[in-house]
């Protein structure tokens, strides 16, 4: 029976389940956008947590995906969900890529920034991302682990509105591929990224 479990669990999810992941993850992560804006009352928020824990109960009923589960995080036939589904970084829409380029827009909502502007570890988390696409792309092949990412802040992030980020590919060295990104605010240079991405090594 746990064996079935875990087969069951280990398969890529059906567009049913995804959806359904989906709606549960916007909802949650709707709540944490709330509470980084509100001014807080701690009779609704006691009440908010009671809700929440049964929220929790619920999830808690459901099997856990095996640890032992590796695959490129947005390869199609993964079982666990991509960086952005979970909600751990923010969608990142892509409007043109190929092999070896992505451009698109990002916005990020107020979990993950303080008063006005993105913190700068979410932004080093959206790159993380956005680079890692590329370098576990249809040009490189294959699953490269981040080596290193340095981020350069240019400007504020401004929360809330639509960004523009594009990254490619500068180098391919054997198993090493360099990685550049740059996120824009209209003409305004907010963050540029550098990283380099190692791809394990074959027997
Ligand atoms: C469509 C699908 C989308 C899929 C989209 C997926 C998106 C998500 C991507 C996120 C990925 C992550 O965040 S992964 C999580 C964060 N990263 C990690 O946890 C990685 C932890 N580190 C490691 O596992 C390891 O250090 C590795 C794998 C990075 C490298 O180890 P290794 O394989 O033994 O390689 P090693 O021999 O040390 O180095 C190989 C070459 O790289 C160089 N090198 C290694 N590290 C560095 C470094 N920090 N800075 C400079 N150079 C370095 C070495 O000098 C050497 O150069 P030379 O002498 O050959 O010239």
């Amino acid at each position: 029976m746990m064996e079935r479990i875990h087969a069951m669990v280990a398969s890529a999810p059906t567009a049913l389940e995804r959806r359904a992941y989906r709606n549960a993850v916007d909802a949650a992560v709707r709540i944490l956008d709330r509470l980084a804006v509100i001014e807080p009352d701690a009779d609704t928020l006691r009440k908010c947590e009671r809700a929440l824990t049964q929220v929790e109960d619920a999830l808690r009923s459901l099997p856990t995906l095996p640890e032992d589960v590796e695959a490129p995080a947005h390869a199609p036939g993964n079982p666990r969900f991509n960086p952005a589904e979970r909600g751990l970084v923010p969608a990142f829409a892509i409007d043109a890529g190929d092999t070896g380029q992505l451009v698109g827009r990002v916005q990020f909502s107020p979990r993950f920034g303080g008063t006005a502007s993105v913190h700068g570890g979410a932004l080093s988390l959206f790159f993380d991302d956005a680079l890692g696409m590329v370098a576990n792309g249809s040009v490189t092949g294959g699953v490269a682990r981040t080596a290193f990412l340095r981020i350069d802040y240019r400007s504020l992030a401004p929360l809330d509105v639509e960004l523009h980020c594009r990254v490619w590919i500068e180098a391919v060295d054997g198993r090493k591929r360099f990685i550049r990104g740059e996120l824009c605010h209209g003409d305004r240079l907010v963050a540029e990224a550098e990283g380099l991405w190692v791809a394990p090594r074959t027997r």
